[in-house]
């Protein structure tokens, strides 16, 4: 059985403890638990770290929770916003609520029986009666606003720099945040709460809450992990596309496994250690390697496996080498049919693209692949190519004799043209 905080330590996974969580983690399987706000309806990248800690905190024995903030998703966290956020409508929400507990269920095992399994928990169950007056006289006379003010999240909406301000609303969440642990504590033992660096005064405040609301007499323990960063500074978790999402429609599984492909060494190193199960004594085994021959891209094939398997299982990263394949590599008129539409379009992005009619099953072979594509300058150049043999549709090299037909269209939709190598052009039939 694994130590947790020794396991994370090594990980590079801890940023700050309150004093005595070691002690309590030794001395008793501890119930812990990490919030995550519906602001979307699925999760990301980023949060696949607290998510990959609930999940090493169960590996380790002790009991993982994991909240949905249906409550608090209605308020918006304030924290590392320089603005004030727009409410989400209810239907959204609602949308958003489900998502995060689908993913969420597809990591821990909420339907575990053991006394240690994982639980998943809405905070929108224990606020939506609690009154506002009740609120304030139970909870917000315990916490004095300077002591909010002095958060960050507050401070800096409050100083010159910003200087936008701030609403009596966000400026709650803190309290709501806060009042959720207290609740889990004496609902459900939840002594522990983790999460990004940056809710640290969240947490903090929750803490305090509990040991306030209980005159002193009951202490709770909060942890925080690094936020992931780049070692170029730019913004980790991005693609040209957007955020790396954890669900296959909103990030196909090729660019989800491209994404880990292409970080750069330094990061690799660091990203390996967080976003993977991979041991220790593996994990430098493989960066020792890696450094002798940096080209072969060691780190990056091994964190790309591991965390594509961990996210969307072994088929859907052998898919993905495979599309991966098919611009680099050897491929065959099959992978491509086998590709589904937005796999399709990740792989082939930025390639050129023309939409055309139905009409162009009709054209003359030379008239097809000039003008009628868009892919070829002239005739002439299309009759040169094909004498030259170097023109393919769908990875099939073809010849005079061959006949557009809408049999070839890969998704009902789209034609590959291709000259040599590296020439490739799309057609897109409406
Ligand atoms: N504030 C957290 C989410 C959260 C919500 C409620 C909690 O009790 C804990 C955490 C975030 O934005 O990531």
């Amino acid at each position: 059985m694994y130590n947790f905080l020794e396991e994370l330590q090594w990980r590079g996974l801890i940023q700050d403890t309150t004093p005595g969580l070691e002690e309590q983690l030794n001395k008793e399987k501890t119930t812990g638990y990490i919030g995550f706000d519906p602001t979307a309806d699925s999760l990301h990248i980023g949060s696949l770290v607290p998510i990959l800690i609930l999940m090493h905190y169960r590996k380790a024995g002790h009991k993982p929770v994991a909240l949905v903030g249906g409550a608090t998703g209605m308020i918006g966290d304030p924290t590392g916003k320089s603005d004030e956020r727009n409410l989400l409508d209810e239907e959204t929400l609602a949308k958003n609520v489900e998502g995060i507990k689908n993913v969420l269920s597809r990591f821990l095992d909420f339907d575990a029986t053991d006394e240690n399994a994982p639980v998943l928990v809405n905070n929108y169950d224990w606020m939506k009666d609690f009154s506002f007056i009740d609120f304030v006289r139970d909870v917000g006379k315990r916490i004095t606003v300077n002591y909010m003010m002095a958060k960050d999240s507050v401070k800096k909406r409050l100083s010159g720099e910003s200087g936008v301000g701030m609403s009596f609303t966000e400026f709650t969440y803190q309290l709501i945040q806060g009042y959720d642990f207290h609740h889990l504590y004496h609902d459900m033992g939840v002594k522990f709460q983790m999460g990004g660096s940056d809710q640290w005064g969240n947490m903090t405040t929750g803490t305090e809450l509990i040991r306030r609301m209980s005159d002193g007499k009951t202490e709770a323990f909060a942890m925080t992990c690094p936020l992931v960063t780049k070692a170029d500074g730019t913004k980790f978790g991005k693609s040209e596309g957007g955020n790396i999402w954890l669900d296959a429609d909103k990030t196909s599984v090729y660019t989800f496994y491209q994404f880990w492909l292409n970080v750069a060494d330094e990061d690799a190193e660091r990203f390996i250690k967080f976003y993977t199960f991979l041991d220790k004594e593996t994990i430098e085994k493989l960066t020792a390697e890696h450094k002798e021959e940096p080209h072969r891209r060691i780190l990056q094939n091994a964190l790309a496996d591991s965390v594509t398997t961990l996210v969307h299982g072994e088929e859907e990263l052998e898919l993905a080498k495979k599309a991966s394949q098919i611009l680099f590599g050897k491929s065959t008129s099959e992978d491509l049919k086998n590709l589904n539409e937005q796999t399709f379009l990740d792989v082939f992005e930025g390639v050129s693209q023309q939409e055309v009619g139905e009409d162009i099953f009709e054209l003359e072979l030379l008239d097809f692949l000039s003008e009628g594509s868009g892919f070829l300058a002239s005739k002439g150049e299309a009759r040169r190519a094909l004498k030259e043999n170097s023109i393919s549709i769908n990875k099939d090299k073809i010849n005079d004799d061959y006949k557009p037909s809408k049999e070839d269209l890969i998704a009902g939709k789209y034609l590959l043209l291709q000259r040599g190598k590296k020439n490739y052009h799309i057609v897109i039939v409406k």
